[in-house]
């Protein structure tokens, strides 16, 4: 019997909710709030936000709602990964449920779309990019959504650990498509974001808010502080040769976990290892054999773990210290499910700092190239469609300015100022294969205007060709989508099969975009402060671990205290962290150098000629790599990358802009590929001489302690 009081059961909405968990979930009973979130939705029609730690249950308080409303349920999820496994767990228990995502070949999407348009399909999980989709929105404005559930929600806050810009155009979609009601679900938000969440969708912070406090008793959670990495790599391997169960090594980089596996093996310790650069069928076999295993060891970059739901991992040892604590709760939260006492570690060691700070300052750009680029899209010319194109991956190039981040200046022009709508990409390359001389022949005969002019400007190479459809429709007059079509087409008969490349991102412009230098300067202003401001806000959440971990207070009360659960540990104290037990806070104050030494700075100005940014020279020396850095040969190979890691960053970029002040602030024309056109009218070469001397530095926040680690690839 379902445990709830019986005025809700007998409403019928909740009656059918028992219903559902019963007989299509198979649980007798809801946990702890899901029946108060399901209630809010099903019988007061309100939107919520779940704040449920992970493996709190967070997935039927959408997935019931789904079966009970007529019309349909639209999850948005961030990892195709994950609506898979959803979308086939609902699957094998009979609910019509399926996803859209770039993988499917085009009988499957035509499926799924088919069932959508039809009202045949309860729920539909497609991932936040797809609402820039056209096809996917002209579908959306044909059903009734009753509910949209925005999973890991907290990437809609600028102020959260994981922010990302298409999640920013949800609440527009929502009110766009009328959508009946919004659940939106994480398991790690702070006062702040839930705030942001709870404005962006209208949920009232009180009657709408669901939370189970992050505190979990049965974790003991341990801070301890190293010197050296042969000290670390000594204990990590007593913990494991003491294990009481499967446990989970994070580190930070994908080469970190290969090392570190690499070493455990020495001492006898069968250690897998899983992060994002290693094949999915690899990445499939260790999460399955780690699942079934009752003392398996996984080393792992943060790629491990999303949708890990296994109830008896003993140990979580970070062995280098995550970037935030929303982080390090997920992570330490997949730890003990089955309520058993569990161990979580955090290695603390002055040498890891740099390589976190690197991370947390590495999406900031210079605000000259914000403006090159504002100049490039208000200067250029629309297709024939009215919309503007541009690959996105040759702008990051030529601006200096990583893809993610020139994703989220897009969406500011888009949501911010209105300038423009994101509408579908399209890819610009097709590389076509024959399948069999018979269907090849069908290609020659086709006698459409796409395919005569894909075959006059086609380049073939073997059984291959090649068609650039920018070029073929700019030459023939044909337009690109009829070409796209068309090969499209030719694969869907069976004639060819083709991949596709060079995405380019589009957009409708929405009102004319400022051409002025002042202009472009005032609004490149704007952007950039926007990302000094969040790069500031990334290096203060490195900070806050550094002093959770190493405050005076017990560590389960300052992890509750920073997610805003003031009382959920008894009396402030779990009796069972390090603080607890040993009745002090560890001692850990790593302080970087706050006045850079002269003669490692000309080194750095010896190597690159550059004097048009502060900021590149500041990320060669102290190891944060970028578009340009990596275009001049001046990132990871070079052996000067990473030379003054030990260095407080502000106060090398602060010792750089005196020297590019001095320069003029002029970009070394002839040593340095060319960018783009405006970037080549700044014409003065400069002296790849310097003559840093001062050593003197103004800022100088006290950093974080220096060490010798390059960046590499994380995830
Ligand atoms: N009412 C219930 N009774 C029994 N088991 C439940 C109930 N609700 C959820 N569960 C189980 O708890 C586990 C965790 O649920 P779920 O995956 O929804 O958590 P989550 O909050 O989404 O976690 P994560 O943040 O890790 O994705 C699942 O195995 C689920 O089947």
């Amino acid at each position: 019997m379902p445990t709830a009081n019986m005025g809700d059961v007998q409403h019928p909405m909740m009656e059918k909710a028992h219903e559902a968990l019963r007989d299509t979930f198979g649980f007798s009973s809801f946990r702890l709030e899901q029946e108060a979130v399901i209630r809010r939705l099903l019988v007061d029609n309100e939107n919520a936000l779940v704040l449920f730690p992970t493996g709190g249950g967070k997935s039927l308080t959408y997935q019931i709602p789904a079966l009970c409303l007529e019309g349909l349920t639209l999850v948005i999820s961030p990892l195709i990964a994950l609506m898979k496994d959803q979308v086939d767990t609902l699957v094998m228990r009979g609910v019509k449920a399926a996803s859209l995502d770039s993988t499917q070949d085009a009988s499957k999407s035509g499926w799924v779309k088919n069932e959508v348009i039809t009202g045949s399909m309860k729920m539909l999980y497609v991932a936040p990019e797809r609402l820039n989709n056209e096809g996917f929105m002209a579908m959306m404005r044909r059903v009734r959504i009753s509910l949209l559930a925005v999973d890991e929600s907290h990437c809609i806050s600028q102020w959260g650990a994981s922010f990302r810009p298409e999640y920013l155009k949800i609440a527009r979609f929502a009110e766009e498509m009328d959508v009946e009601r919004v659940l939106c679900l994480t398991a790690t938000a702070t006062p702040s974001v839930s705030q942001d969440i709870c404005g962006s969708f209208f949920i009232d912070r009180d009657a709408g808010v669901f939370r189970i406090p992050v505190y979990r008793p049965n974790l003991a959670l341990n801070v301890e502080v190293f010197d050296t990495m042969a000290q670390k790599i000594s204990r990590v391997v007593s913990i494991l040769q003491g294990r009481t169960g499967p446990a989970i090594v994070y580190v930070t980089l994908q080469k970190h976990a290969e090392e570190v596996a690499n070493t455990l093996r020495c001492y006898q310790l069968d250690a897998a290892i899983y992060h994002a650069g290693l094949p999915s069928e690899e990445r499939g076999r260790v999460q399955l054999q780690f699942m079934e295993s009752d003392r398996g060891i996984v080393v792992a970059t943060i790629a491990f773990g999303m949708g890990i739901d296994k109830a008896n991992i003993r140990q979580v040892i970070h062995f280098h210290m995550p970037k935030t604590l929303e982080n390090y709760s997920q992570e330490v939260g997949r730890a003990g499910r089955d309520g058993s006492l569990s161990h979580c570690y955090m290695f603390l060691c002055a040498t890891d700092l740099p390589i976190l700070e690197g991370f947390a300052r590495g999406d900031t750009c210079a605000k000259r190239d914000i403006e090159l680029w504002i100049q490039e899209v208000s200067l250029k010319q629309p297709a024939s469609d009215s919309t503007l194109d541009f690959n996105l991956y040759k702008q990051s190039k030529d601006y200096d300015i990583r893809q993610n981040v020139l994703n989220l200046c897009y969406a500011q022009l888009e949501l911010d100022y209105g300038y423009i709508r994101a509408t579908t990409p399209f890819y610009s390359i097709y590389d076509i294969s024959r399948c069999d001389e018979n269907g090849w022949s069908k290609v020659l005969a086709d006698s459409s205007p796409a395919a005569k002019a894909i075959r006059t400007y086609w380049t073939s190479k073997g059984t291959k060709c090649q068609i650039d459809t920018m070029l073929t429709a700019e030459r023939s007059g044909v337009e690109r989508s009829d070409i796209a079509r068309t090969v499209n087409g030719w694969e869907l008969d069976g004639h060819i099969t083709s991949k596709a490349s060079q995405v380019r991102a589009r957009f409708m412009v929405t009102k004319p975009l400022p051409t002025g230098t002042n202009d472009i300067k005032h609004l490149a202003d704007q952007i950039y402060t926007g990302m000094v401001g969040r790069e500031n806000e990334a290096v203060e959440k490195l900070r806050k671990v550094v002093e959770f971990a190493t405050n005076d207070d017990c560590l389960a009360q300052g992890l509750a205290v920073y997610f805003g659960d003031e009382d959920a540990v008894p009396d402030g104290m779990c009796g069972q962290c390090s603080f607890c037990t040993s009745g002090a806070g560890v001692e850990f104050s790593p302080i970087a150098q706050s006045v850079p030494d002269a003669a490692r700075l000309n080194k750095i100005l010896d190597a690159c000629p550059e004097r048009d940014d502060p900021r590149l020279l500041a990320r060669m020396a102290f190891g944060i790599t970028s578009p340009r850095l990596t275009y001049g040969k001046w990132s990871t190979a070079h052996p000067l990358f990473g030379s003054m890691v030990d260095v407080d960053f502000s106060a090398l970029v602060a010792a750089f802009d005196e020297e590019c002040k001095k320069a003029g602030y002029e970009k070394a024309e002839t040593v340095a590929p060319a960018r783009t056109a405006q970037k080549r009218t700044y014409s003065k070469t400069t002296t790849t001489t310097s003559n840093y001397s001062s050593g003197s530095s103004r800022g100088g926040r006290g950093g974080y302690g220096g060490g010798s680690y390059k960046r590499g690839r994380r995830g």
